[in-house]
Protein backbone atom coordinates (compact mmCIF):
# COMPACT_ATOMS: atom_id res chain seq x y z
CA UNK A 1 0.00 0.00 0.00
CA UNK A 2 1.39 3.40 -0.50
CA UNK A 3 2.88 4.82 2.32
CA UNK A 4 4.05 8.58 0.81
CA UNK A 5 4.58 10.30 -1.72
CA UNK A 6 8.49 11.13 -2.79
CA UNK A 7 9.64 12.73 -5.97
CA UNK A 8 10.70 10.36 -8.76
CA UNK A 9 13.86 9.91 -10.62
CA UNK A 10 12.31 10.72 -13.54
CA UNK A 11 10.68 13.69 -11.70
CA UNK A 12 6.75 12.72 -11.27
CA UNK A 13 5.73 11.63 -7.74
CA UNK A 14 4.52 8.51 -7.40
CA UNK A 15 3.48 6.51 -4.12
CA UNK A 16 6.90 4.35 -2.80
CA UNK A 17 6.27 1.12 -2.96
CA UNK A 18 8.21 -1.85 -1.19
CA UNK A 19 9.08 -4.73 -3.90
CA UNK A 20 11.12 -7.66 -4.23
CA UNK A 21 13.65 -8.32 -7.40
CA UNK A 22 14.86 -12.36 -6.31
CA UNK A 23 18.40 -13.00 -7.77
CA UNK A 24 21.57 -11.04 -7.61
CA UNK A 25 22.81 -11.25 -11.42
CA UNK A 26 23.11 -9.34 -14.02
CA UNK A 27 19.01 -8.78 -14.61
CA UNK A 28 18.50 -8.65 -11.35
CA UNK A 29 20.72 -5.90 -10.56
CA UNK A 30 18.98 -3.91 -13.56
CA UNK A 31 15.56 -4.25 -12.55
CA UNK A 32 16.85 -3.37 -9.15
CA UNK A 33 18.34 -0.36 -10.55
CA UNK A 34 15.60 0.71 -12.53
CA UNK A 35 13.13 -0.01 -8.76
CA UNK A 36 15.25 2.42 -7.31
CA UNK A 37 15.51 5.00 -9.37
CA UNK A 38 11.71 5.23 -10.00
CA UNK A 39 11.97 5.78 -5.88
CA UNK A 40 10.80 2.55 -4.60
CA UNK A 41 11.96 0.52 -1.75
CA UNK A 42 13.64 -2.53 -3.16
CA UNK A 43 14.14 -5.47 -1.15
CA UNK A 44 17.04 -7.10 -3.34
CA UNK A 45 17.61 -10.95 -2.54
CA UNK A 46 20.61 -12.87 -3.35
CA UNK A 47 22.27 -15.62 -2.18
CA UNK A 48 25.72 -15.03 -1.24
CA UNK A 49 26.09 -12.82 1.70
CA UNK A 50 29.35 -11.06 0.96
CA UNK A 51 28.26 -10.11 -2.46
CA UNK A 52 24.83 -8.91 -0.69
CA UNK A 53 27.36 -7.23 1.89
CA UNK A 54 29.01 -5.34 -0.95
CA UNK A 55 25.74 -3.81 -2.59
CA UNK A 56 24.65 -2.49 0.46
CA UNK A 57 28.22 -0.70 1.49
CA UNK A 58 29.03 0.39 -1.52
CA UNK A 59 25.78 0.03 -4.13
CA UNK A 60 28.19 -1.71 -6.89
CA UNK A 61 27.55 -5.86 -7.93
CA UNK A 62 31.39 -6.28 -8.83
CA UNK A 63 30.60 -9.83 -10.23
CA UNK A 64 27.47 -9.25 -12.46
CA UNK A 65 27.48 -5.34 -12.92
CA UNK A 66 30.74 -3.85 -12.29
CA UNK A 67 31.06 -0.01 -12.29
CA UNK A 68 27.14 0.46 -11.71
CA UNK A 69 26.45 1.98 -9.17
CA UNK A 70 22.73 0.83 -8.07
CA UNK A 71 20.62 3.71 -6.50
CA UNK A 72 18.29 4.65 -4.68
CA UNK A 73 16.76 2.84 -1.42
CA UNK A 74 17.89 -0.52 -2.19
CA UNK A 75 17.70 -3.26 0.50
CA UNK A 76 20.43 -6.16 -0.18
CA UNK A 77 19.19 -9.28 1.96
CA UNK A 78 19.83 -13.19 1.73
CA UNK A 79 16.67 -13.60 3.68
CA UNK A 80 14.42 -14.53 1.25
CA UNK A 81 11.34 -14.71 3.33
CA UNK A 82 11.81 -11.39 4.73
CA UNK A 83 11.95 -9.77 1.31
CA UNK A 84 9.05 -11.30 0.32
CA UNK A 85 7.25 -10.93 3.28
CA UNK A 86 8.06 -7.22 3.06
CA UNK A 87 6.92 -6.69 -1.02
CA UNK A 88 3.63 -5.66 -2.29
CA UNK A 89 5.11 -7.26 -5.84
CA UNK A 90 7.78 -9.79 -6.23
CA UNK A 91 9.87 -9.37 -9.38
CA UNK A 92 12.01 -12.93 -9.93
CA UNK A 93 14.98 -13.01 -11.78
CA UNK A 94 16.80 -16.47 -10.91
CA UNK A 95 17.43 -18.87 -13.93
CA UNK A 96 15.50 -21.33 -15.04
CA UNK A 97 17.64 -24.48 -13.65
CA UNK A 98 16.97 -22.73 -10.27
CA UNK A 99 13.47 -20.99 -10.33
CA UNK A 100 11.16 -23.89 -9.03
CA UNK A 101 13.47 -25.13 -6.04
CA UNK A 102 13.57 -21.31 -5.08
CA UNK A 103 9.80 -20.48 -5.22
CA UNK A 104 8.82 -24.02 -3.80
CA UNK A 105 10.92 -23.93 -0.77
CA UNK A 106 9.51 -19.99 0.10
CA UNK A 107 5.73 -20.85 -1.33
CA UNK A 108 4.33 -20.12 2.31
CA UNK A 109 5.64 -16.94 2.33
CA UNK A 110 3.73 -15.72 -0.57
CA UNK A 111 0.39 -13.61 0.18
CA UNK A 112 -2.84 -13.74 -1.79
CA UNK A 113 -3.23 -11.59 -4.52
CA UNK A 114 0.42 -10.73 -4.15
CA UNK A 115 1.82 -9.54 -7.78
CA UNK A 116 4.37 -12.41 -9.08
CA UNK A 117 6.25 -11.23 -12.47
CA UNK A 118 9.22 -13.97 -14.09
CA UNK A 119 11.55 -12.24 -15.83
CA UNK A 120 13.48 -15.39 -16.57
CA UNK A 121 13.90 -16.70 -20.41
CA UNK A 122 13.40 -20.34 -19.91
CA UNK A 123 12.55 -23.61 -20.12
CA UNK A 124 12.34 -25.62 -16.97
CA UNK A 125 13.17 -29.48 -18.13
CA UNK A 126 10.90 -31.82 -17.11
CA UNK A 127 7.68 -31.24 -18.49
CA UNK A 128 9.04 -28.41 -20.76
CA UNK A 129 7.23 -26.22 -18.35
CA UNK A 130 7.32 -22.10 -18.86
CA UNK A 131 8.47 -19.72 -15.45
CA UNK A 132 5.00 -18.31 -15.14
CA UNK A 133 3.31 -22.27 -15.07
CA UNK A 134 5.80 -22.77 -12.56
CA UNK A 135 4.15 -20.08 -10.16
CA UNK A 136 0.81 -21.07 -11.03
CA UNK A 137 1.31 -24.56 -9.93
CA UNK A 138 3.48 -23.37 -7.01
CA UNK A 139 1.53 -19.86 -5.47
CA UNK A 140 -1.39 -20.36 -7.37
CA UNK A 141 -3.19 -17.45 -5.24
CA UNK A 142 -0.75 -15.08 -6.66
CA UNK A 143 -1.10 -13.21 -9.23
CA UNK A 144 1.07 -13.70 -11.81
CA UNK A 145 2.81 -11.62 -14.91
CA UNK A 146 5.54 -12.19 -17.06
CA UNK A 147 7.73 -9.55 -18.31
CA UNK A 148 10.02 -10.17 -21.49
CA UNK A 149 11.52 -8.27 -24.70
CA UNK A 150 14.97 -6.73 -26.19
CA UNK A 151 16.39 -6.03 -22.45
CA UNK A 152 19.94 -5.85 -22.96
CA UNK A 153 20.58 -5.84 -18.43
CA UNK A 154 24.20 -4.08 -19.60
CA UNK A 155 22.26 -1.46 -21.85
CA UNK A 156 19.20 -0.78 -19.13
CA UNK A 157 21.89 -0.16 -16.35
CA UNK A 158 23.49 2.81 -18.49
CA UNK A 159 20.09 3.99 -19.19
CA UNK A 160 19.91 3.22 -22.58
CA UNK A 161 16.68 4.13 -23.64
CA UNK A 162 14.52 0.54 -23.36
CA UNK A 163 10.88 -1.06 -23.95
CA UNK A 164 9.71 -3.97 -22.50
CA UNK A 165 6.61 -5.95 -22.29
CA UNK A 166 4.26 -7.24 -19.40
CA UNK A 167 1.81 -10.24 -20.24
CA UNK A 168 -0.94 -10.86 -17.70
CA UNK A 169 -4.14 -12.00 -17.56
CA UNK A 170 -5.16 -9.49 -14.71
CA UNK A 171 -5.21 -5.35 -16.36
CA UNK A 172 -4.63 -4.54 -12.39
CA UNK A 173 -0.88 -6.41 -13.14
CA UNK A 174 -0.20 -4.97 -15.97
CA UNK A 175 -1.04 -1.45 -15.35
CA UNK A 176 1.02 -1.80 -11.71
CA UNK A 177 4.40 -3.09 -13.31
CA UNK A 178 3.79 -0.39 -15.93
CA UNK A 179 4.01 2.27 -12.95
CA UNK A 180 5.90 0.46 -11.21
CA UNK A 181 8.98 0.22 -14.02
CA UNK A 182 7.75 2.81 -16.43
CA UNK A 183 10.56 6.03 -16.83
CA UNK A 184 12.34 8.63 -19.30
CA UNK A 185 14.67 5.63 -20.53
CA UNK A 186 12.26 2.58 -19.86
CA UNK A 187 8.62 2.33 -21.49
CA UNK A 188 6.96 -1.29 -20.45
CA UNK A 189 4.21 -1.83 -22.74
CA UNK A 190 1.29 -4.56 -22.12
CA UNK A 191 -0.01 -7.76 -23.76
CA UNK A 192 -2.65 -10.50 -22.59
CA UNK A 193 -0.86 -13.57 -24.09
CA UNK A 194 1.22 -15.02 -21.28
CA UNK A 195 2.28 -17.99 -23.23
CA UNK A 196 3.39 -16.25 -26.24
CA UNK A 197 5.59 -13.60 -24.39
CA UNK A 198 7.27 -15.85 -22.23
CA UNK A 199 7.79 -18.89 -24.90
CA UNK A 200 8.99 -15.81 -27.02
CA UNK A 201 11.93 -14.81 -24.97
CA UNK A 202 12.75 -18.34 -24.60
CA UNK A 203 12.80 -19.02 -28.07
CA UNK A 204 15.01 -16.31 -28.92
CA UNK A 205 17.81 -17.62 -27.20
CA UNK A 206 18.51 -20.28 -29.23
CA UNK A 207 18.55 -18.16 -32.78
CA UNK A 208 21.02 -15.71 -30.47
CA UNK A 209 23.60 -18.56 -30.75
CA UNK A 210 23.01 -19.48 -34.09
CA UNK A 211 23.51 -15.72 -35.07
CA UNK A 212 26.64 -15.91 -33.18
CA UNK A 213 27.93 -18.83 -34.94
CA UNK A 214 27.17 -16.89 -38.52
CA UNK A 215 29.00 -13.92 -37.07
CA UNK A 216 31.76 -15.75 -36.18
CA UNK A 217 31.84 -17.08 -39.65
CA UNK A 218 31.28 -13.85 -41.40
CA UNK A 219 28.39 -15.06 -43.22
CA UNK A 220 27.09 -11.51 -44.47
CA UNK A 221 24.20 -9.25 -43.66
CA UNK A 222 21.88 -10.74 -46.32
CA UNK A 223 22.60 -14.69 -43.83
CA UNK A 224 22.21 -12.70 -40.98
CA UNK A 225 18.38 -11.21 -42.29
CA UNK A 226 17.49 -15.07 -43.55
CA UNK A 227 18.39 -16.19 -39.95
CA UNK A 228 16.97 -13.49 -38.07
CA UNK A 229 13.63 -13.93 -40.29
CA UNK A 230 13.64 -17.55 -40.93
CA UNK A 231 14.12 -18.08 -36.90
CA UNK A 232 11.51 -16.15 -36.66
CA UNK A 233 9.29 -18.31 -38.63
CA UNK A 234 10.56 -21.17 -36.79
CA UNK A 235 9.90 -20.07 -33.66
CA UNK A 236 6.32 -18.94 -34.23
CA UNK A 237 5.38 -21.96 -35.86
CA UNK A 238 6.18 -24.36 -32.62
CA UNK A 239 4.76 -21.57 -30.41
CA UNK A 240 1.62 -21.30 -31.83
CA UNK A 241 1.16 -25.45 -32.12
CA UNK A 242 1.30 -25.28 -28.18
CA UNK A 243 -1.22 -22.14 -27.95
CA UNK A 244 0.60 -18.69 -28.51
CA UNK A 245 -1.07 -15.97 -30.05
CA UNK A 246 1.34 -15.51 -33.59
CA UNK A 247 0.58 -11.64 -33.67
CA UNK A 248 2.68 -11.57 -30.39
CA UNK A 249 5.46 -12.62 -32.07
CA UNK A 250 5.20 -9.19 -34.21
CA UNK A 251 5.71 -7.09 -30.92
CA UNK A 252 8.76 -6.06 -28.68
CA UNK A 253 9.08 -9.31 -26.94
CA UNK A 254 8.97 -11.28 -30.39
CA UNK A 255 10.71 -9.99 -33.30
CA UNK A 256 12.27 -7.00 -30.91
CA UNK A 257 14.02 -9.52 -28.85
CA UNK A 258 14.95 -11.56 -31.62
CA UNK A 259 16.65 -8.68 -33.30
CA UNK A 260 18.40 -7.27 -30.38
CA UNK A 261 19.74 -10.64 -29.52
CA UNK A 262 20.52 -11.87 -32.57
CA UNK A 263 22.73 -8.81 -33.52
CA UNK A 264 24.43 -7.81 -30.69
CA UNK A 265 27.68 -9.58 -28.69
CA UNK A 266 26.05 -8.18 -25.12
CA UNK A 267 24.07 -10.93 -25.78
CA UNK A 268 25.53 -13.67 -23.81
CA UNK A 269 23.93 -16.65 -26.44
CA UNK A 270 25.42 -14.84 -29.05
CA UNK A 271 28.78 -14.84 -27.13
CA UNK A 272 28.27 -18.66 -26.89
CA UNK A 273 27.41 -19.18 -30.76
CA UNK A 274 30.41 -16.66 -31.65
CA UNK A 275 32.96 -19.01 -29.40
CA UNK A 276 31.73 -21.41 -30.77
CA UNK A 277 31.74 -20.58 -34.05
CA UNK A 278 35.58 -19.29 -33.53
CA UNK A 279 36.15 -23.04 -32.52
CA UNK A 280 35.98 -23.06 -28.88
CA UNK A 281 34.57 -26.34 -27.25
CA UNK A 282 30.88 -25.52 -26.13
CA UNK A 283 31.75 -25.98 -22.26
CA UNK A 284 35.04 -23.80 -22.55
CA UNK A 285 32.69 -20.92 -23.87
CA UNK A 286 30.19 -21.45 -21.31
CA UNK A 287 32.92 -21.42 -18.47
CA UNK A 288 34.55 -18.86 -19.65
CA UNK A 289 31.04 -16.36 -19.82
CA UNK A 290 30.53 -17.36 -15.95
CA UNK A 291 26.86 -15.83 -16.35
CA UNK A 292 24.02 -17.61 -17.30
CA UNK A 293 23.35 -18.55 -21.09
CA UNK A 294 20.01 -20.40 -21.32
CA UNK A 295 19.65 -20.89 -25.12
CA UNK A 296 22.03 -23.56 -24.64
CA UNK A 297 19.43 -25.60 -22.18
CA UNK A 298 16.13 -24.36 -24.15
CA UNK A 299 17.50 -25.78 -27.38
CA UNK A 300 17.72 -29.34 -25.83
CA UNK A 301 14.08 -29.43 -24.54
CA UNK A 302 13.07 -27.65 -27.47
CA UNK A 303 14.92 -30.30 -29.77
CA UNK A 304 13.33 -33.20 -28.32
CA UNK A 305 9.53 -31.21 -28.02
CA UNK A 306 9.70 -30.37 -31.36
CA UNK A 307 10.18 -34.00 -32.69
CA UNK A 308 7.62 -35.63 -30.40
CA UNK A 309 5.12 -33.05 -31.57
CA UNK A 310 6.08 -33.33 -35.08
CA UNK A 311 7.05 -29.58 -35.60
CA UNK A 312 9.44 -28.80 -38.57
CA UNK A 313 12.24 -26.48 -36.75
CA UNK A 314 15.72 -26.70 -38.68
CA UNK A 315 17.57 -24.31 -37.18
CA UNK A 316 16.99 -26.03 -34.06
CA UNK A 317 17.90 -29.27 -35.38
CA UNK A 318 20.87 -28.09 -36.86
CA UNK A 319 22.12 -26.14 -34.26
CA UNK A 320 21.44 -28.87 -31.57
CA UNK A 321 23.95 -31.28 -33.95
CA UNK A 322 26.78 -28.70 -34.35
CA UNK A 323 26.48 -28.22 -30.30
CA UNK A 324 25.79 -31.87 -28.96
CA UNK A 325 26.54 -34.12 -32.05
CA UNK A 326 29.44 -34.31 -34.05
CA UNK A 327 28.43 -32.44 -37.21
CA UNK A 328 30.62 -29.84 -39.00
CA UNK A 329 29.38 -26.68 -39.33
CA UNK A 330 30.12 -26.42 -43.20
CA UNK A 331 27.45 -29.06 -43.13
CA UNK A 332 24.96 -28.20 -41.68
CA UNK A 333 24.68 -24.86 -43.50
CA UNK A 334 24.97 -26.91 -46.84
CA UNK A 335 22.18 -29.37 -45.72
CA UNK A 336 19.98 -26.24 -44.75
CA UNK A 337 20.34 -24.21 -47.58
CA UNK A 338 19.97 -27.15 -50.24
CA UNK A 339 16.73 -28.42 -48.08
CA UNK A 340 13.51 -28.43 -49.73
CA UNK A 341 12.56 -24.51 -50.77
CA UNK A 342 9.27 -23.27 -49.35
CA UNK A 343 6.49 -20.65 -47.96
CA UNK A 344 7.66 -17.92 -46.63
CA UNK A 345 5.16 -16.63 -44.20
CA UNK A 346 3.21 -19.54 -43.65
CA UNK A 347 0.20 -18.29 -41.88
CA UNK A 348 -0.42 -16.35 -45.47
CA UNK A 349 0.60 -19.29 -47.77
CA UNK A 350 0.93 -23.17 -45.39
CA UNK A 351 3.37 -24.60 -46.21
CA UNK A 352 2.37 -27.77 -48.51
CA UNK A 353 5.82 -29.89 -49.53
CA UNK A 354 6.82 -32.38 -47.18
CA UNK A 355 10.64 -32.19 -45.50
N1 LIG B 1 21.01 -10.31 -18.42
C1 LIG B 1 20.09 -9.91 -19.30
O1 LIG B 1 20.35 -9.06 -20.17
C2 LIG B 1 18.72 -10.50 -19.24
C3 LIG B 1 18.46 -11.70 -18.59
N2 LIG B 1 17.20 -12.20 -18.57
C4 LIG B 1 16.93 -13.48 -17.91
O2 LIG B 1 17.06 -13.33 -16.51
C5 LIG B 1 17.38 -14.61 -15.94
C6 LIG B 1 18.54 -14.39 -14.99
O3 LIG B 1 19.62 -14.03 -15.80
P1 LIG B 1 20.81 -13.07 -15.37
O4 LIG B 1 20.49 -12.28 -14.17
O5 LIG B 1 21.20 -12.34 -16.59
O6 LIG B 1 21.90 -14.19 -15.03
P2 LIG B 1 23.35 -14.02 -14.43
O7 LIG B 1 24.14 -15.16 -14.94
O8 LIG B 1 23.83 -12.66 -14.63
O9 LIG B 1 23.09 -14.22 -12.85
C7 LIG B 1 22.52 -15.40 -12.38
C8 LIG B 1 21.99 -15.12 -10.98
O10 LIG B 1 21.23 -16.25 -10.55
C9 LIG B 1 21.73 -16.68 -9.30
N3 LIG B 1 21.54 -18.10 -9.13
C10 LIG B 1 22.08 -19.10 -9.84
N4 LIG B 1 21.68 -20.28 -9.33
C11 LIG B 1 20.89 -19.99 -8.27
C12 LIG B 1 20.20 -20.79 -7.33
N5 LIG B 1 20.25 -22.12 -7.37
N6 LIG B 1 19.51 -20.16 -6.36
C13 LIG B 1 19.46 -18.85 -6.31
N7 LIG B 1 20.09 -18.02 -7.16
C14 LIG B 1 20.80 -18.61 -8.13
C15 LIG B 1 23.20 -16.31 -9.33
O11 LIG B 1 23.69 -16.30 -8.01
P3 LIG B 1 25.23 -16.64 -7.67
O12 LIG B 1 26.03 -15.49 -8.19
O13 LIG B 1 25.22 -16.74 -6.19
O14 LIG B 1 25.56 -17.93 -8.39
C16 LIG B 1 23.11 -14.94 -9.95
O15 LIG B 1 22.69 -13.99 -9.00
C17 LIG B 1 17.70 -15.54 -17.13
O16 LIG B 1 16.60 -16.37 -17.37
C18 LIG B 1 17.90 -14.59 -18.29
O17 LIG B 1 17.55 -15.17 -19.53
C19 LIG B 1 16.16 -11.54 -19.13
C20 LIG B 1 16.36 -10.35 -19.78
C21 LIG B 1 17.66 -9.75 -19.92
O1 LIG C 1 17.29 -11.60 -23.06
C1 LIG C 1 18.17 -10.81 -23.24
C2 LIG C 1 17.95 -9.52 -23.92
O2 LIG C 1 16.62 -9.30 -24.19
C3 LIG C 1 19.54 -11.11 -22.77
O3 LIG C 1 20.06 -12.02 -23.64
P1 LIG C 1 21.30 -12.92 -23.20
O4 LIG C 1 20.80 -13.79 -22.08
O5 LIG C 1 21.67 -13.64 -24.43
O6 LIG C 1 22.36 -11.97 -22.73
Amino acid sequence: MPEKIEPLANGAKEPVHDVAVLGGGSFGSAMAKVLGENGHRVHFWMRDEAQAEEVRTTGINSRYMPGVEIKGDIRPTTDLADAIGKAEIVFVAIPSKAFRTVIRENSSKFRDGQIVVSLTKGIEAHGFKLMSEILLEEIPRCRIGVLSGPNLASEIVNRDLTATVIAAKDPDVRRTVQDLLGCEYFRVYANVDIYGVELAGALKNIYAIVAGLASALDMGENANAMLITRGLAEMSRFAVSLGANPMTFMGLAGVGDLIVTCTSSKSRNFRIGYAVGKGQKLDDAVAELGQVAEGIYTLELVKEKAEAIGIYMPLVRGLYEILYGDASISAVINSLMMSVQNSDVEFILPRTIAE
